[in-house]
């Protein structure tokens, strides 16, 4: 934590941050919390006034229990069977209402307290996926899946205890306390001396534990980002038999969240003992000067029976009060989870996807694409200028290819076109509106992407295929279709399940070509007006490369769109209406294809016959 905290809090993983930089972690008391939840609870006030009536009826009912219990006894003692009767009855029915209101109102809590997860859970979830590209950048998805499970756990789990056992608890102290006082109040005055000592003890483990236990989140989160890596990289790990250094590092920070749990448990175990002593101490003390008035004589200051309700209210007074300050430590201990929680789930992304113009390009043809004098750096690494004051223009319904050098920062263009980032000079349009006035979602209902590494989802073919189009619009029909264009139909019609087989996470089960002409007919069934293909065939053998660069072809041949072609290999880029070289986040060169070859001496020519020498010592091997 300590190393954490020295690093330079630019780069540094974790925290929030948005498009525009970092943001500050919201540190949030405990009261705040307690407000938080209660604005959540807030929502649920039927159920909640329900368990909170339940409660107050209990406890009411509580009360009379010790005070017919004593009554009982001293009937008992005066061989009084009539009376004795009567309270004994009376003590079963309130005994029973207590056990049966008692039942109501603890379902009626947890409830208010699963309907609340299920809110926090949720809505964590839709705030995560809203956040900026750049904030993914610098956050590990294992902490992410411990804010989203054992946080949300943390958080919501004293709700329903807290609220059932504040409420109740509440009632039986005060209530508890006016009968102590009704029936001795020498002895209340004596035995609530105790109160302070305890206060201070609890109020200093809720402190310390609050600490411990934002530890232990943070390492859980590090051990999470740790499985995560490890199991999705298994084949990695396997070949390079590298298990146990996988565990080695999970046991590690799995260890010091047990080292922080286990000296929680100990100082929660302590304050329990001293507690424990000073109410014990002070029961003792109620017995020897209770018992000393019950034998005074002629006339006794207390009965025998006065006695045992007295200190069946003590206990039932100090019980309340002990499970009071529980509830308050554990909401101390939740605040550290409630600032994981709800300083993500407050936080706006810098690029909202939902707001700005809607964004219709012409049918006719795609949209006109400019970048102007882009300037751009990644948030996570600031001294590297990626893009330094990059002009492109692109015409509507044309082809334009980005080719050069490895890390020149053409999958950058490619991120900011589709406002993964928005750019820090210059600007980028489309059909001449700055792409920061539009609305995001209707910019990317009109964009085909095919990656070098497609992402694939654990659903079947046509789930995959589909995925992102709205429901009327992904027909069987019309999948089958997509895959035909996409040169897939043979391959999943001899799958057994065919277009229902499911792919397995991140689509293992498929080959990296199958898994490219899937994305290829994510991209037909859109009809997307703007084409973005980036390194689509770099990653592919001689054969699949084939297979999906006619697909490509035939996705390029369609009319009515705009395509950008980011390619390593210049064979795949020689029909583009326009060839731009990169290089250092600069056009160097532009052209067609025929141009920029004639070019004596020029970046382009180079770099192509660079490639054709390598392609005839491979086909002379
Ligand atoms: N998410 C990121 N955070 C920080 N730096 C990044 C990030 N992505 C890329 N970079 C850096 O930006 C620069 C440009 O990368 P980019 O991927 O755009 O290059 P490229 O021309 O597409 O390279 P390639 O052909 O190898 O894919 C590189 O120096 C790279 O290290």
């Amino acid at each position: 934590m300590r190393c954490f905290c020295r690093k330079d809090r630019n780069t540094a993983e974790g925290g929030i941050r948005g498009d525009k930089g970092t943001k500050a972690d919201q540190e949030r008391t405990p009261a705040e919390y307690l407000w938080r939840v209660l604005g959540l609870a807030k929502l649920e006030w039927q159920l909640l006034a329900c368990a909170i009536g339940l409660t107050l009826v209990t406890s009411v009912a509580a009360l009379f229990v010790p005070h017919f219990q004593g009554a009982a006894i001293d009937a008992a003692i005066a061989s009084d069977k009539e009376k004795f009767h009567r309270r004994a009855a009376l003590l079963l029915a309130s005994s029973m209402g207590v056990a049966l209101f008692s039942a109501c109102k603890g379902a009626c809590f947890s409830l208010v307290g699963r309907r609340l997860a299920f809110k926090v859970r949720t809505g964590l979830l839709k705030n995560i996926l809203s956040q900026d590209i750049a904030y993914f950048d610098s956050v590990n998805t294992g902490d992410l899946l411990s804010r989203l499970s054992y946080d949300c756990t943390n958080l919501t789990s004293p709700c329903n205890t807290v609220m059932s056992l504040a409420a109740q608890n509440i009632v039986v102290i005060t209530g508890g306390l006016t009968m102590c006082f009704y029936v001795c109040w020498r002895l209340a005055m004596v035995s609530f001396a105790v109160v302070m000592p305890i206060t201070y003890l609890i109020k200093r483990y809720a402190r310390w534990s609050q600490t411990l236990n934002r530890e232990i989140s943070a390492m859980l989160g590090l051990a999470s980002n740790v499985a995560n890596e490890a199991l999705g990289n298994v084949r990695t790990v396997r070949a390079t038999s590298s298990e146990d250094v996988e565990f080695a590092r999970y046991e590690e920070h799995a260890r010091a969240a047990l080292v922080a749990g286990v000296k929680d448990a100990f100082g929660g175990a302590g304050t329990v003992a001293l507690t424990n002593l000073l109410e014990l101490g002070t029961s003792v003390l109620i017995l020897w000067l209770g018992g000393g008035m019950t034998m005074e004589r002629p006339d006794p200051r207390l009965t025998i029976g006065a006695l045992i309700t007295f200190q069946l209210y003590f206990n039932a007074v100090t019980s309340s009060y002990t499970a009071l300050s529980n509830c308050v430590t554990s909401l101390v201990r939740a605040a550290g989870s409630a600032s994981r929680v709800f300083s993500l789930q407050d936080n706006l992304p810098d690029i909202a996807p939902r707001s700005g113009a809607t964004f219709a390009p012409s049918r006719a043809r795609g949209p006109a694409v400019a970048l102007e004098n882009v300037t751009f750096w990644y948030q996570m690494r600031p001294n590297n200028i990626v893009l330094r004051g990059m002009n492109v223009v692109i015409p509507g319904g044309s082809t334009a290819a980005l080719v050069g050098k490895s890390g020149g920062g053409k999958t950058t263009v490619v991120s900011l076109l589709l406002r993964y980032y928005d750019v820090k000079g210059g600007a980028i349009t489309l059909d001449g509106r700055d792409i920061r006035s539009l609305n995001l979602a209707s910019v990317h209902r009109h964009v085909g992407l095919v990656m070098q590494d497609t992402q694939m989802f654990n659903r079947t073919i046509a789930g995959n295929i589909g995925y992102g189009v709205a429901e009327e619009d992904a027909t069987e029909e019309a999948i089958e279709a997509a895959a035909r264009k996409a040169n897939a139909h043979d391959f999943i019609a001899a799958m057994p399940d065919g277009y229902e087989t499911r792919l397995g996470e991140r689509g293992i089960r498929l080959s990296g070509g199958q898994r490219q002409r899937l994305a290829i007919a994510r991209v037909f069934l859109r009809h997307p007006r703007l084409l973005l293909l980036d390194e689509a065939t770099s990653a592919l053998d001689l054969e699949s490369e084939a297979a999906v660069q006619s697909a490509l072809d035939r996705l390029l041949a369609l009319g009515g769109r705009t395509a950008v072609v980011v390619a390593h290999r210049l064979s795949t880029v020689r029909h583009a209406d326009r060839i731009n070289v990169i290089a250092d986040g600069e056009v160097v060169e532009g052209g067609t294809h025929e141009e920029l070859v004639a070019r004596e001496g020029g970046v382009y020519a180079g770099l192509l016959s660079l490639q054709e020498r390598k392609k005839s010592e491979v086909i002379a091997e």
